[in-house]
């Protein structure tokens, strides 16, 4: 797959006002698929494989799965095979179902130091139990309940969802690297006494964070309202929870983020001079 950062130029995909930038297109990405996916009910069946068993067939995997770690893992193994996990800004849900790419391998420039940094099982774990019960929870509309013939539809929405939420969370590599190149000796110190809690002080931008805040709201009562109608009409029929969004980066991605820049950095100095 093709990546969004330009990553043939190191020293621009190390730029923070660059990642930052990167950052930025990804709230949009997260929320339109998020207002996509919220067209349906939370539909909890897709999630639970005692509810909706899905026979696996992969001996990687557990023998039944839920519907939606059905459809993204065998979502993942195709995009194996046109090599989306060759992309360091990519990072797999299930790596024990990748194949080996069927196209000519990319020489990525090695802009990251080694790490096996994945949160991934932590991104999914919060989207299935925090983030959509909060975004789908009806707001001032009838109750929706579950609409079986939509599983499929929200099970490719979430796909969806999740990687995207993935990408902007494990840029946070870049930032990490991007910082740490920056203030070498003082992430040097922080990382040698694995102070996790120093390093975490020392990665964060309130100020930065407080922005991010701001501009998902905005942007979600942007996007979730539709221009050609009043605004009486469109308070009625919002298209997203507006604080759900807000709270999904407060409480999910924000954290998340800055929890692969603290990891990504405990891991930075191994095999190196610092070491
Ligand atoms: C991503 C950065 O690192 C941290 C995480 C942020 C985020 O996830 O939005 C914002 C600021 C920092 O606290 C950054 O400095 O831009």
């Amino acid at each position: 797959m093709d990546t969004a950062l330009d990553l043939s130029n190191p020293e621009g995909a190390l730029d923070l006002d660059n990642i930052r930038f990167q950052l930025i297109r990804l709230e949009d990405t997260i929320t339109f698929h998020l207002i996509e996916r919220v067209q349906f009910p939370l539909n909890a069946a897709i999630y639970d494989p005692d509810k909706l068993p899905i026979p696996s067939y992969n001996l990687a995997l557990p023998p039944n799965l839920s519907l939606a770690d059905y459809m993204l893992s065998e979502t993942e193994r195709l995009h194996s095979l046109v090599r989306r996990y060759d992309a360091p800004d990519e990072h797999p849900f299930f790596p024990q179902v990748l194949q080996r790419p069927i196209m000519q391998p990319i020489k990525y420039p090695t802009i990251l130091h080694p790490n096996n940094v994945n949160v991934n099982s932590t991104i999914k774990d919060k989207y299935i139990t925090e983030i959509l019960p909060e975004a789908c929870r009806d707001f001032g509309r009838t109750d929706r309940g579950e609409t079986k013939e939509n599983y499929g539809s929200a099970a490719c929405c979430d796909i969806a969802c999740l990687q995207a939420l993935s990408r902007r969370i494990h840029f946070g590599k870049f930032v990490a690297e991007s910082k740490f190149r920056k203030e070498t000796e003082r992430f040097v110190k922080l990382i040698k006494a694995v102070d996790r809690q120093g390093i975490d002080e020392a990665i964060t931008n309130a100020a930065v964070e407080k922005k991010v805040l701001e501009r998902l709201r905005l942007k979600a009562k942007t996007y979730g309202t539709d221009p050609s109608l009043s605004a009486a009409v469109n308070d009625r029929k919002e298209k997203i929870n507006i604080e759900a969004v807000v709270k999904m980066y407060a409480q999910v991605v924000i954290p998340l983020t800055k929890v692969v820049e603290v990891e990504y950095l405990i891991q930075r100095l191994k095999g190196t001079e610092w070491e």
